[in-house]
């Protein structure tokens, strides 16, 4: 088993590039199935749910090289329109194979798919995007089939803005015939790289990033050459540990604007960010200030960075208030924090964080990856030795976490129990 120890109490200090983003990479790559030929994918990191993702489409007949942090993806092979289980249940974003088998073949079969405990996220809003476009679904046995004489466009409103369903449903619609407007779409910039990689293949897709996207049906998709953004969430991350360490960091390769939510929070807890170009410099000053956080649909605050703040906040000045609205259940990480001396009472969606001058070294076990990134982060700013157990979670989404850390002078290590 996997473990980090990490002796807290160093400021970090310097400078690190951050990777390409995995939300953007993952269903990119599924869109690759809907052209034949071969993709080059710039800027992937190394991370597990790529991994997995390279193994699916090696597995529906793709043939794949990765070197350095350039994908080539060879789609003119692949004959098989069916993920089996054993490959859907690890990790959420095998979902994304929906759209595009049914683009190809007018067939898929689906197991349901798995990802981090963090709620029951179901796939219906997927698959009624998709029976929009006409495509008919069965399920039996555990799994669920998808079948389509010819994809159609439609006009469809989302019952919530669901990114995963949004990109399902662009994908879906880039080889139907006619339009499709997905209203209440998501906004999140990972909308937008795939807007942009799938026009790149020839697709005519407008509106991503607005609460309306208009795709117009192309006949075929050629193949194409293409970077991925910066990861908005691994940047957030390292703004956070900056921040609670007292340190001074600059990140190079992010998009500031896509972190706006948190940089507004940060500034509000008197953290000093400076953005420049393609650079963000964060400075930490002292305890910060307690906050009122709610998770919201991009551009409200994310998610993805809700454990990362409350970790934050159990060191902040005064009394402090996180909402999730987002996930189910995804406040597991306060109790493990209380492991480490902070103050944090749950209820229901809500936590409430009494903010403690400092917090103490302790073993603690991330329960998902956003989870064990806060928990590192609180091994950093702690005084004495933390033990993050499930790393196998932290490495789904983030690349060579403990080399940028110790780049920064931070004192982490990677063991193998
Ligand atoms: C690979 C990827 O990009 N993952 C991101 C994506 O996940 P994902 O695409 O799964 O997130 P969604 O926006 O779809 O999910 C939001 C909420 O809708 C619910 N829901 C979703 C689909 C559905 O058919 N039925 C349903 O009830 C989910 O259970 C959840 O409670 O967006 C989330 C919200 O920003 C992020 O936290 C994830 O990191
Ligand atoms: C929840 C996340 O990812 P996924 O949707 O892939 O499980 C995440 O990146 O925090």
């Amino acid at each position: 088993m996997l473990k980090y120890e990490i002796i807290g109490g160093k400021k970090l200090k310097g400078r690190i590039r951050i990777s390409g983003a995995k939300n953007a990479v993952l269903p990119i790559l599924a869109a690759t199935v809907l052209s034949k030929g071969k993709n080059i994918i710039r800027d992937v990191p190394h991370l597990k749910d790529v991994e997995v993702m390279i193994e699916v489409l090696k597995y529906l007949g793709a043939k794949v090289c990765f070197e350095g942090s350039v994908l080539e993806v060879d789609t003119t092979d692949i004959t098989v329109n069916e993920v089996p289980d054993h490959l859907m249940r690890k990790m959420r974003a095998t979902v994304f194979l929906m759209g595009p088998l049914l683009g190809r073949f007018g067939k898929v079969k689906i197991f349901q798919p798995g990802g981090c405990s963090i709620g029951p996220r179901p796939i219906n809003w997927h698959i009624k995007g998709l029976k929009s476009l006409n495509v008919e679904f069965k399920e039996g046995y555990g799994y669920i089939s998808g079948q389509v004489k010819k994809l159609k466009g439609n006009e469809i409103h989302l019952d919530f803005p669901s990114v995963g369903t949004t990109e399902n449903i662009m994908m879906g619609a880039v080889l139907a015939e006619g339009t499709t407007w997905i209203r209440n779409a998501a906004k999140e910039p990972e909308i937008v790289d795939l807007q942009n990689f799938l026009n790149g293949m020839g697709a005519k897709i407008r509106g991503a990033g607005t609460d309306v996207i208009k795709i117009e049906g192309v006949k075929e998709l050629k193949t194409t050459d293409y970077t991925v953004i910066p990861d908005r969430i691994e940047t957030g991350t390292f703004m956070i540990a900056a921040a609670v360490t007292g340190g001074d960091v600059v990140l190079e390769n992010t998009i500031p604007e896509h972190v706006e939510p948190l940089i507004a929070k940060l500034n509000e807890a008197e953290v000093k960010v400076t953005c420049q170009d393609d650079k963000i410099h964060i400075q930490g000053n002292g305890r910060l200030k307690a906050l009122e956080i709610k998770t919201l649909p991009y551009p409200g605050y994310p998610t993805d960075l809700q454990p990362q703040m409350m970790t934050a906040l159990t060191i902040a000045e005064g009394t402090s208030i996180i909402t999730e609205t987002i996930f189910e259940n995804r406040l597991k990480h306060a109790e493990e924090l209380r492991r480490m001396g902070a103050s944090i009472w749950v209820e229901g969606h809500t936590a409430i964080i009494n903010g403690v001058p400092s917090l103490t070294g302790a073993a603690v076990e991330a329960t998902d990856l956003r989870a064990g990134a806060a928990l590192v982060i609180a091994g950093l700013a702690a005084e004495g030795k933390t033990t993050v157990y499930g790393v196998e979670h932290i490495q789904r989404g983030y690349e060579n976490l403990e080399k940028k850390i110790t780049q920064l002078g931070g004192q982490i290590h990677l063991l193998n129990d």
